[in-house]
């Protein structure tokens, strides 16, 4: 009977109200027993075990399953037409997976590794606009050149190429137009390229300072300045400072603000720099870099294109098309702001805040569009068209609120690993799940099954392999607590004064209202007292976050003081987080334990606030615990001065919600973050759900004789059990309605109700909070289109809130702590059975009840299967009231039909990338239409031709192009 509870009174009402109804009558209503079955198979009660060392599937795995639908992509993918470099002549074929067009694939010998690049931005081995390793495609590999702009070594593409070369501009070894020598800056001086002189190009240089933009483009790489020169072309550089946009296009790489000059023409945003602003025509920039940084009430600044980069900050959209990946933002403008872009704005990757421009917008992997800072987090929404990628789309997109006309389209791919900047491709949805941000993602998984090496990552992706392939000497342990008689008590009867901690950590424990400790505290305590790593898996809700600080706490009292190096104190904790939210937490909380040992600093290092801030925070506030999130962390280990060296006195690397920050495409980033700490250190990872994947962090992180601390008891479920589970199936054009009648039903048998509705992207999150605001509801929107100012706002007033709807994406899936939620709705199906139990996880914390509803489609079904093992239940669809219905549908028509319009092609982009459902292109059209109809839509939202094709889409019937 369990989960039949919450409905009864509507479905009482419904069946009241609809007497003639064809639906079931109310006496049909019934309960499925849970589904049981298979508990978890974790080895027995108290046991502790010898656990396997096999080597689990990974995401590889999973991305090799979505290699069909992005060599859909690429087949339609757009293409500049130029042709590969030295290795990538010869005929395009689709990429078997992420990469672009590869230059390897073509005409010589098969590919050494599924990302050996790809025409717009192979991650790695170039591609021809940016491979990024061992390129020599066209247009930038990272590594090894590309055409126009490989990074790192072996280059030779024409454009780039960081070392060897690339036409346009490499940093050694040189190129046509760069390289080394001719026409390029190193390390800090002015580019003196002839064709800057020219004004026909110009070259940021690499770790330069300044440079100017000629007539016609302009490269740079870590730091420098595009160029503040000429008119025509200005690219940014990573790592360097200001730059100018030039007029024709600019590419810039790592850092480097782009531009913050006036010129009018084109400007490009950089990879991890600060401010640029758009150009004219085009820009592409990749990690980080904004396009822009202009203040709240700036203007824009490029009329036709703007890019924003991954993993930088603000970035405004241009006229025509921007691109970016990994990170950064289109924008970061305030909410009153207004849409820079009028064409074309694309987010990044991860990135955080982008506007859209005028006519669409690419971006893989993450970037929050519009939100955002730029690393972490948010997830959600990116792409909401696009494929599957998960966030990338930014304002701006087709009809969108903010936005420019056409649409941001963020074809990210799914794990978005070697696509590249131009490469539209995948599937990542927008749901948060990849909730992200930060940086780029792609990369790291592809590394241990193609045995790429090359490149600084060698080291890591060797350690990976050795490890995976190596015997594990993990030890398992399932704990129960003590009398707390394994049931569902989140508390164990074990006080925290009864444990081995010193008297100040205990005031702080007490003074944070702690007394006895949580089942997973409990557990851990005393093996990572003792030194040991581990892996803890936790119910949500039942304080992991103390259970990882407080011992590593403990172990920084218990350090000697710090004499040898006053000016670089060493860093002794490092705490890394999926989300800025997440980290912002842990970090209060550490402060809160911290409260009686004030010679313990804590600092926050997220993406959306200001490096040169935190880095001076840092210098003049010495901090022995240091919570950040990926990309952040990653940016001050190659950026701040001394930060390197301060990790090296790194005791305790912890990752909280581990399975997540591999969700988020971190696992690069997690591994360089890994090979910058000491080796002689101890490594805690905890979430509440353990996939495989985490199991192979496990192996790069950890030591092998880590201990597995499972607190989820043989037999029991990952959830709790005092939250009841129910799930609904009904079609499209009733769900709004019995969302509505959940709602209200809930709210009259709960006065102190606090329910949080998730939604599958943010633009249908958009949507559900418009409708249900119509119907005079008391709530409110969160998710990754809107600016973190909001979004703070928003967050706080939830938690100290009741009598409240919370409409969300994904982003509030994880670890954030709103006490009291009485009720989750999850409207459409989740991305996968374990954000299924962290969206749940909101309500039921701290042992209180709480209750959700899955709320399917019938082709979404097939969804239960993965959970069959929870204790949820089904009910009968229930009658939809005359009453509600037509109250429902005058809201319908008054919520704004370029909502609409969005929402439809952002949840024809989420579905796109669902592996089950995006498969049969026919059905999913079909469905989308129906999806279109549930709004109160005549006609399905025409879309553009370039989004169709994005999306693999063209020419299926059903669908409209404009
Ligand atoms: N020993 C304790 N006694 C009472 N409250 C506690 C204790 N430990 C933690 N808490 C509180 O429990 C709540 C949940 O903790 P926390 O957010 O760390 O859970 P979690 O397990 O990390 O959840 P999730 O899996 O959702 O991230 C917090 O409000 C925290 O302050």
């Amino acid at each position: 009977m369990r989960g039949r509870h919450h409905l009864l009174g509507f479905l009482r009402r419904a069946a009241a109200a609809s007497p003639s109804s064809t639906a079931h009558p109310l006496s049909h209503l019934h309960s499925i027993p849970p589904r049981n079955g298979a508990a978890v198979p974790i080895g027995a009660r108290f046991l502790s075990s010898r656990a396997g060392g096999a080597a689990s599937k990974s995401l590889i795995d999973d991305e090799a399953d979505l290699s069909d639908w992005v060599s859909d992509l690429k087949t339609d993918s757009f293409h500049l037409g130029v042709s590969s470099g030295d290795e990538g002549e010869g005929p395009r074929r689709p990429a078997a997976s992420r990469g672009g067009r590869r230059g390897r694939d073509s005409g010589g010998p098969p590919p050494r590794s599924r990302f050996d690049g790809g025409d717009f931005g192979g991650e790695r081995r170039g591609g021809e606009f940016s491979g990024e390793r061992r390129g020599r495609g066209d247009f930038g590999g990272d590594r090894r050149g590309g055409r126009f702009g490989g990074a790192d070594t072996r280059g030779g593409g024409r454009f780039g190429g960081d070392r060897r070369g690339g036409r346009f501009g490499s940093d050694s070894r040189g190129g046509r137009f760069g390289g080394d020598r001719p026409g390029f800056e190193r390390r800090g001086r002015v580019a003196s390229s002839d064709l800057s002189e020219d004004d026909d190009a110009g070259f940021g240089s690499a770790r330069g300072r300044r440079g100017r933009g000629g007539m016609s483009s302009g490269f740079s790489q870590r730091g420098g300045r595009g160029g503040d020169f000429g008119d025509d072309a200005g690219f940014r550089s990573p790592r360097g400072q200001r730059g100018r946009g030039g007029r024709a296009s600019g590419m810039s790489h790592r850092g480097g603000r782009y531009g913050d000059l006036d010129e009018e023409e084109s400007g490009f945003g950089s990879a991890r720099g600060r401010r640029g602003r758009g150009g004219r025509e085009s820009g592409l920039s990749r990690r980080g870099g904004r396009g822009s940084d202009l203040d709240d009430n700036e203007d824009d600044s490029g009329e036709e294109l703007g890019f924003r980069s991954p993993r930088g900050r603000r970035g405004r959209g241009g006229r025509e098309s921007g691109l970016s990946h990994r990170g950064g933002r289109g924008s970061d403008l305030d909410d009153s702001e207004d849409d820079s872009g009028e064409e074309v704005g694309f987010g990044s990757h991860r990135g955080s805040r982008g506007r859209g421009g005028r006519m669409s917008g690419s971006s893989g992997r993450g970037g929050r569009d519009i939100d955002s800072d730029d690393d972490e987090d948010d997830s959600d929404d990116a792409i909401e068209f696009g494929a599957s990628g998960k966030r990338g789309e930014k304002r701006g997109n087709l009809g969108s609120r903010r936005g420019g006309k056409v649409g941001d389209v963020d074809f990210g791919d799914r794990q978005s690993r070697g696509v590249k900047a131009f490469d539209f491709g995948s599937s990542e949805s927008d749901s948060e799940s990849g909730e992200a941000d930060e940086d780029d993602g792609p990369s790291g998984f592809e590394d241990d099954l193609s045995g790429d090496d090359g490149g600084e990552e060698d080291l890591v992706n060797t350690a990976t392999k050795k490890s995976i392939s190596s015997e594990s000497a993990e030890q398992e342990s399932v704990v129960g607590t003590r009398d707390n008689g394994g049931g569902d008590s989140y508390l164990s009867q074990t006080r925290f004064d009864e444990c081995a901690l010193s008297p100040l950590t205990l005031k702080g424990v007490k003074a944070a209202g702690y007394e006895r400790m949580t089942a997973v505290q409990e557990a851990t305590l005393p093996i990572i007292l003792k030194g040991k790593d581990v892996l803890a898996k936790a119910r949500t809700g039942t304080g992991k976050t103390v259970a990882f600080l407080l011992p590593a706490v403990e172990v920084i009292s218990k350090l000697p003081p710090n004499d040898h190096d006053k000016k670089r104190p060493p860093i002794s904790v490092v705490v890394v987080c999926p989300t800025r939210e997440l980290a912002d937490q842990a970090a209060a909380e550490a402060n809160k334990l911290l409260k009686f040992h004030p010679s313990i600093g804590v600092q926050l290092v997220i993406g959306g606030t200001r490096m040169a801030l935190e880095q001076k925070r840092m210098h003049t506030n010495p901090c022995q615990i240091l919570v950040a999130t990926p990309g952040r962390l990653k940016d001050h280990m190659e950026n701040t001065p001394g930060f390197a060296t301060r990790l090296m006195g790194v005791k305790i690397l912890i990752l909280d919600e581990a399975d997540r920050l591999l969700d988020m495409g971190f696992r690069t980033d997690i591994e360089r973050i890994v090979a910058a700490l000491p080796k002689q250190r101890q490594t805690l990872l905890f979430s509440a759900t353990v996939p495989d994947e985490v199991r192979q962090v496990c192996h790069v992180a950890m030591k092998r004789d880590l201990e597995f601390v499972n607190t989820v008891q043989e037999g029991s479920e990952e959830t709790h059990s005092q939250v009841k589970q129910m799930h609904l199936v009904a079609p499209l054009d009733k769900q709004f309605s019995i969302l509505y009648g959940l709602l209200t039903d809930h709210m009259s048998e709960n006065v102190d109700y606090k329910v949080i509705v998730f939604c599958t992207t943010a633009k249908v999150t958009s949507l559900v909070a418009e409708l249900l605001s119509e119907l005079k509801l008391n709530v409110r929107e969160i998710h990754s289109r809107k600016p973190q100012s909001y979004r703070t706002r928003i967050s706080k007033e939830f938690k100290e809130s009741k009598g409240l709807i919370l409409v969300s994406s994904d982003v509030s899936a994880r670890g954030v702590d709103y006490p009291n939620v009485t009720l989750v709705v999850q409207l459409g199906v989740p991305s996968d059975r374990e954000q299924y139990i962290h969206r749940l996880g909101r309500t039921g914390r701290k042992g209180n009840e709480g209750s959700g509803v899955l709320l399917l489609a019938p082709w979404e079904e097939y969804f239960l299967r993965s959970i069959k093992d929870l204790p949820i239940t089904e009910a009968t669809l229930p009658l939809i009231d005359l009453d509600t219905k037509r109250k429902v549908e005058k809201a319908l028509a008054h919520v704004e039909v370029k909502d609409k319009e969005s929402a439809y092609q952002a949840w024809l982009g989420y579905y796109n990338s669902n592996k089950q459902i995006g498969r049969d292109k026919y059905q999913l059209v079909s469905l989308a239409n129906e999806f279109s109809r549930s709004l109160g839509l005549n006609n399905p939202p025409a879309l553009t031709k370039l989004i169709l094709k994005k999306m693999g889409l063209s020419n299926i019937p059903g669908l409209r192009s404009k």
